[in-house]
């Protein structure tokens, strides 16, 4: 396997009195697309601040793409998206991004990637009078025009319309089929499931989970099929018959709750198992748990 493309091992950062890293671990595999999820003042954007060589780690180590982040040969490896745009406010939308291209040896195509994210009308615009969704689509276009070999999106999607938001999506999907890694900010569980091999999730400053978005919702107590049939089922048999690791209670006389992997094969077992001894239950009802259930299960809070 080869070796991450970042590594940060018990970083710590503080503001004054504040913490907002606190002894986080992470490691992002190269090749991958891995979210970090936080509610707000998590320490998601403090975090990837200091692999992106903005802040020096104050405590613990980080590395990115096997150097210090401060490393200048860096540079033309990374491509960075900030929150705050990144741009002088007073650069226009091509002539910017054409710059960029001719600082690197190998960009791509300005033109194409300015139709791809439908910048064509911002050409002469100062970044400061695009609108609000022009300007980090611009900040993405910045960032990938490189052609880097490792991307960091602080929350690429935020403000865009669901056009935009499905174009950044495509490009994200498309930059890892070609091998690049992109570790990315995001309040959009949507966004985390669709796009992400790996989601860490941060509180506090510090990773409390990780995994893929189907490992995190897998083997909760929300992925459950309810159903409601005859009082005093065998539930023990009714186990046995099931795949191992299945949960089955009696809660309340007549209402079950089935606790495990759920999927349609496990659905199928069951109503056999009820049809073989005569029972039709009066009503199933198969939950299975969302990564933001999972999210405010972990934090306690929701994502915004
Ligand atoms: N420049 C700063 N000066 C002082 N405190 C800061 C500064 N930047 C961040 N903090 C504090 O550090 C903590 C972590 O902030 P950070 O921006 O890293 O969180 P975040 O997870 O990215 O939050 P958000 O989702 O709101 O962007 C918060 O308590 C925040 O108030």
């Amino acid at each position: 396997m080869p070796a991450p493309a970042v590594e940060v091992r018990d970083l710590v950062m503080q503001y004054g009195e504040t913490t907002a890293v606190d002894h986080l671990d992470l490691t992002v595999e190269t090749g991958s697309v891995t979210a970090i999820l936080g509610p707000n003042g998590a320490g998601k954007t403090t975090t990837i601040e200091t692999c992106e060589g903005f802040r020096a780690a104050q405590a613990g180590t980080v590395r990115v793409l096997g150097l210090d982040p401060r490393d200048a040969s860096l540079r033309p490896r990374i491509g960075v998206m900030l929150q705050s745009g990144g741009a002088w406010s007073g650069s226009r939308a091509h002539e910017m991004l054409r710059h960029i291209a001719a600082l690197h040896a190998h960009p791509l195509d300005v033109d194409a990637v300015i139709e791809r994210l439908g910048l064509g009308s911002c050409g002469r615009t100062p970044f400061r009078r695009l609108s609000g969704g022009q300007q980090q689509r611009l900040s993405l276009a910045m960032a990938i025009i490189g052609r880097p070999e490792l991307l960091f999106l602080d929350e690429p999607t935020a403000g865009l319309d669901p056009q935009a938001r499905r174009a950044t999506w495509e490009l994200v999907t498309e930059m890892r089929d070609h091998g690049v890694t992109t570790v990315l900010t995001t309040h959009f569980m949507d966004e985390a499931e669709h796009l992400s091999d790996v989601v860490h999730i941060v509180d506090a400053g510090r990773v409390i989970a990780s995994g893929s978005p189907a490992d995190l919702t897998r083997e909760s107590a929300r992925n459950t099929i309810r159903f409601t049939a005859t009082a005093g089922l065998d539930v023990v048999d009714l186990m046995q018959a099931l795949p191992e690791g299945t949960k089955v209670e009696e809660r309340g006389a007549g209402s079950y709750v089935v606790a495990g992997d759920v999927d349609p094969a496990m659905l199928a077992t069951l109503t056999a198992w009820c049809a073989g001894r005569g029972i039709l239950p009066e009503s199933i009802l198969v939950e299975r748990q969302t990564l933001e259930d999972r999210f405010l299960d972990l934090t306690g809070r929701s994502l915004r």
